[in-house]
């Protein structure tokens, strides 16, 4: 029934639509030969608007001259652009502004969708486009670019340019990564270990960059990404980190990809990180728990900090000093979710242990073998209602079927720069392969 009426409901969007629609192009530089669609400006209309095109009229050209899509929101038009020719491939983000008649080239954040080999957008009333990726599974082909949210809205004053940013959209609720703080020596690699060793299918390290010097029995890669500071500022300035801090005259910091990689693998995300990384993180798009690790005593801890034999009497000096400053800020209300003492190690480890599987009863990652191979996205937004159709060909055998699917995007989380999670994708059309109610 429900489906029967989504899709009278359409085909008389469809004539609506057909008026509306705006034949962009021709005096912006593209060449006759590119495909340009436009989707209208949806920020501020109060009534739902939703569109259904014919396949065929909407499906995005991915040839090799590649695919653009332009979307408007206000008085700038967006263009999302790329394409993948031989072992090269390349995205482009462009904006138009209609009243200087000009082309600006805003500063990308975020993990791109590459390759993108074509695509479809559309705008979203939070100030997003959604982008589906064409010749790509369900579980990757969805995106969004931020383009007027309150996040991209600060980065544009810090940066001083006009700023876009990416982020993957997640199917489902993987379990929340979690944030583990503490002063240095009061036992959290200790403790994390312990968790990847128990559960190494469960639990993924976070692994960071830093300008600190390899101890000896640290490796690149595993323990840290060791890196110079030219090199991971630069990456700061080109948004690559979730959060960064200077802890004990060292720069440290989370990359995007340190957390994808690890949330990507099905598991759940551990990251070891200072006081101001947690504050940064809490600021930032992860929804994560924090937890604070505290000594039994300041004795206990320059005990245990000499004891690990890892740094100059000046480096525990600093690091002590630090400490103090650091339980301090941990009592700040409203950053950390729990404060565990590290005493006897294994009933601190025991309690590190049920405190996170009380908050393992998030969804299963959805995994599927379906292959979105074309794809048109149209909204149906309005106040109450976050629904996005996208209508495309799928393959999950050999054949090619043509399908509908129903996002969800009422109860997203995240954003950029990182990911976009809770998506709940509903299969309305054809589509076999158990996707019915994802
Ligand atoms: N903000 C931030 N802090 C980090 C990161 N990685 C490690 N840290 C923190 O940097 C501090 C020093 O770490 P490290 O040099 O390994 O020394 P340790 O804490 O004595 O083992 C610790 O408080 C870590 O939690 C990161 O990516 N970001
Ligand atoms: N509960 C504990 N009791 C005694 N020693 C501990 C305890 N937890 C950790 N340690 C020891 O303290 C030292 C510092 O621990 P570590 O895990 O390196 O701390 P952090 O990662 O917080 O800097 C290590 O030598 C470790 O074996």
């Amino acid at each position: 029934m429900a489906v029967a009426r989504l899709h009278a409901e359409n085909r008389q969007i469809i004539n609506l639509r057909a008026l509306r629609q705006i034949k962009v192009g021709s005096d912006l530089g593209f060449r006759g030969k590119d495909r340009i669609r436009s989707s209208t400006n949806l920020m501020g209309e109060e009534a739902p608007e939703y569109v259904l095109n014919s396949f065929e009229l909407a499906a995005c050209d991915s040839e090799s001259t590649g695919c653009r899509t332009a979307t408007t929101v206000g008085n700038k038009m967006y263009v999302v652009e790329g394409s993948e020719d031989g072992s090269k491939s390349w995205i482009n983000v462009k904006i138009f502004d209609k009243l200087t008649r000009s082309w600006v080239f805003p500063t990308v954040l975020g993990i791109k969708p590459v390759p993108l080999k074509g695509h479809s957008a559309l705008l979203l009333k939070n100030g997003q486009l959604l982008i589906v990726k064409m010749d790509s599974t369900l579980d990757g082909c969805i995106w969004f670019l931020e383009v007027d949210s309150p996040f991209v809205k600060e980065q544009k004053k810090i940066l001083g340019t006009e700023v876009v940013a990416w982020s993957k959209g997640v199917i489902g609720n993987a379990p929340k990564p979690i944030v583990i703080s503490g002063p240095s020596g009061v036992g959290k690699g200790t403790l994390i270990n312990k968790l990847m060793k128990e559960f190494p299918s469960r639990y993924g390290f976070s692994v960071s960059h830093t300008t600190r010097a390899p101890r000896e029995k640290e490796l690149d890669g595993v323990h840290y990404h060791f890196t110079e500071r030219s090199i991971m500022e630069k990456d700061i300035r080109d948004g690559k980190f979730l959060e960064f801090a200077s802890v004990h005259g060292n720069l440290y910091g989370t990359s995007i990809e340190a957390v994808e990689v690890v949330t990507d693998s099905g598991k759940r995300c551990i990251l070891d990180i200072d006081v101001q990384g947690a504050r940064s993180v809490r600021a930032s798009s992860l929804d994560a728990i924090f937890i604070f690790i505290t000594p039994p005593s300041f004795e206990e801890l320059e005990k245990r900090l000499r004891a690990r034999g890892t740094e100059t009497e000046e480096q525990v000096q600093k690091r002590l000093r630090n400490a103090r400053a650091e339980l301090d800020e941990a009592k700040y209300p409203g950053l950390f979710n729990h404060i565990l003492v590290n005493d006897d190690l294994e009933s601190c480890y025991e309690n590190l242990e049920k405190l996170l599987a009380s908050d393992e009863t998030a969804d299963p990652l959805y995994q599927s073998s379906v292959k979105i191979l074309k794809a048109h996205v149209s909204g149906m937004e309005s106040k109450a209602d976050h629904r996005t159709l996208i209508h495309c060909s799928t393959s999950s055998t050999n054949a090619a079927t043509h399908s509908l699917l129903m996002l969800d995007t009422s109860s997203l989380k995240g954003g950029a720069p990182g990911r976009t999670r809770g998506l709940r994708v509903y299969a309305l059309g054809s589509l076999g392969d158990g996707l019915n109610g994802i």
